[in-house]
């Protein structure tokens, strides 16, 4: 019958595979695990008969290590003393078991070290108060720190993978997460929960560069691993987010193209065609442009047309109104935020106008709007090149060419101090001026008749035109609100009209109170005076270009003496 087992000395546990026994202080045998499986120590013998080299004086009530045999067997035995030492337990290790054991320990430890040297990998552990126990060098390097300086710090005091605390709060695995080091160097991977003997115990990380400088220093030996499974699946992810980005950028980018080129901008003006002869000039030069215009005079569609013909047209124009943001979005809508950058800040943060248009064409329209502050951040984006985001902490290079507008006169508001003069100067490299309708009533017609396809179109009409008293009376009006206000005036009025042509009972009431007054003869005469003018030029110009620039033959083509030839063409500033 198997005896029951005295208790054991603290801490100590035994198992059925490692024979054990209780001995009392005589030596004799009180209890033993081996005494049915492995008779080696058997109940109620002495211990000295059954290990016969054994110095029983040694081990009896100490705690002592020796070396027997039993049938030729050597083991290790162990002795315990109970705490009263009335007994002492003692274990048998065979010898020769322990040694395969230790040896098998010894290689996976080499295994284990090598694999946690490796260049290529960052290794972690946090224990479970969040505790950093172990990092290996390849992860010290992303900090520009030794192991030494790394190991026993808190992870709340260190950068380590940003889903750690949750891992030791949920004790679930995380996959993709994100190291990031210093100088941007950046790390993927996953960090997982460890328990030991079935309890928690920390946290164990294992991470993957994601620098592509990395990649190719690791050469080929970093293919091999990318045939580890764990790689190839976070490299399919970022396969498959860098597709979405792409399609994302096709679709802004769509959103984003310049619709208008120079032939979409109606007018046959000397003014309109010097302005579109000067947009495809300046559209090739990286310089900052400045268009100024009163309001509906078509400064957007200027700033379309520079970036049409630009080599940045594959790239985004991007619109931005700074009088319609307000002064507190400004900055974050222009340059951008990083997540958490302040209360109601989107998850992931957000691209500013800037970024997104890179490489593109920026349009800041009502920029004699922007306040102060926030024209002092945008003269060091334009200095420097590069812009920093809202609660971020590196400064983002961008290459953007910035188109500005206004209705205002800049240089006044320089004057009275509520715009700073070296911004004016960085946005005003280049200048258009865009003169109001009123000053170039010869392209009203054409304006009108191009309107009117458009709106046919809007509407589902089928008008051919104006009358020839209606023209009379769009002819007569100053036009404060430009191109605009004539789109607005012809929607209207093809509304009322019923036919094919507009008339002057369909134009608005002001229009038609025109009728009413005497003609302006100044006013009419100005305007005649205006399309002489134009005929004037364009017939010098025409001939200019026969004859190559030579004025001798083209003041002989033209019929006039070589000093009116001269005078003409000062007068036209063809000179
Ligand atoms: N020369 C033109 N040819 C054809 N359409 C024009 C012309 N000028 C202006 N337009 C049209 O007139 C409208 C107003 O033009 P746009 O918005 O470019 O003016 P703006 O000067 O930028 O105005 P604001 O200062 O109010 O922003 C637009 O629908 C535009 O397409």
């Amino acid at each position: 019958m198997k005896a029951e087992r005295p208790s054991l000395p603290q801490g100590l546990s035994v198992d059925n595979l490692t024979p054990a026994a209780v001995i009392n202080r005589n030596g004799i045998i009180e209890w033993s695990n081996s005494s049915v499986d492995v008779p080696c120590l058997p109940v109620g013998r002495n211990i000295s008969d059954v290990v016969p080299d054994l110095p029983t004086d040694d081990i009896l009530g100490a705690n002592a290590q020796v070396k027997v045999h039993i049938d030729g067997v050597e083991y290790l035995l162990t002795s315990y003393p109970d705490i009263d030492q009335q007994t002492t337990v003692v274990l048998l290790e065979n010898i020769d078991v322990l040694k395969a054991r230790l040896s098998f320990y010894i290689d996976h430890y080499e295994i284990l070290q090598g694999l946690l040297d490796s260049p290529y990998e960052g290794y972690a552990y946090v224990d479970e108060h969040g505790v950093i126990r172990y990092v290996n060098n390849t992860l010290a390097k992303y900090f520009n720190l030794s192991v030494d300086q790394i190991v026993g710090l808190n992870h709340k005091d260190f950068p380590l993978d940003e889903n750690l605390d949750q891992v030791l709060k949920t004790r679930e695995i995380k996959p993709l997460g994100v190291v990031t080091g210093v100088g941007n160097k950046r790390a993927i991977g996953s960090i997982r929960p460890v328990y030991r003997n079935g309890r928690f115990a920390g946290a164990l990380g294992r991470y993957f560069s994601i620098d592509i400088k990395d990649i190719t220093k690791f050469g080929g030996e970093y293919l091999n691993l990318v045939a580890s499974m764990e790689l190839r699946e976070i490299i399919a992810d970022i396969d498959a987010i860098m597709m979405q980005l792409h399609s994302y950028r096709e679709e802004f980018q769509r959103r984003h193209a310049a619709r208008f080129s120079v032939d979409n901008i109606v007018g046959k003006s000397f003014m309109m065609q010097d302005l579109k002869r000067k947009v495809l000039k300046i559209s090739k030069s990286p310089s900052s442009v400045l268009i100024m215009g009163e309001s509906g005079t078509g400064k957007e569609l200027f700033a379309q047309a520079i970036h049409f013909h630009s080599d940045r047209s594959s790239h985004p124009l991007v619109m931005v109104n700074c009088a319609a943001i307000p002064e507190s979005l400004l900055e974050s809508e222009l340059f951008g935020y990083v997540e958490g950058a302040f209360t109601g800040a989107r998850k992931g943060g957000k691209l500013g106008k800037f970024e997104l248009a890179n490489q593109g064409t920026i349009f800041l329209d009502e920029i004699g709007d922007m306040p102060l502050s926030m024209q002092a951040k945008l003269l060091r984006v334009l200095q420097d090149r590069q812009i920093e985001r809202v609660g971020g902490e590196r400064p983002v290079p961008v290459d953007v060419r910035v188109i500005s507008a206004t209705n205002k006169d800049l240089a006044t508001l320089v004057k009275e101090g509520s715009f700073r003069a070296d911004l004016y100067y960085r946005l005003n490299v280049v200048t258009l001026h865009i003169p109001p309708l009123r000053e170039r009533k010869e392209d009203l017609p054409d304006l009108v008749d191009y309107i009117i396809s458009v709106m046919n179109t809007k509407l589902r009409r089928n008008v051919i035109g104006v009358t020839e008293e209606a023209m009379d009376l769009l002819m007569r009006h100053n036009w404060p609100g430009n191109v605009r206000e004539l789109i607005n005036v012809l929607e209207a009025a093809m509304n009322f009209c019923g036919g094919a042509l507009i008339d002057v009972k369909d134009l608005p009431s002001f229009l038609q109170s025109y009728k009413d007054e005497p003609a302006d003869i100044d006013k009419d005469a100005t305007y005649l005076q205006a399309r002489i003018d134009n005929a004037e030029k364009k017939e010098l110009v025409s001939v200019l270009e026969q004859c190559h620039g030579n004025r001798k033959v083209a003041a002989e083509v033209l019929g006039v003496s070589k000093a009116t030839l001269w005078r003409l063409m000062k007068k036209h500033g063809l000179l």
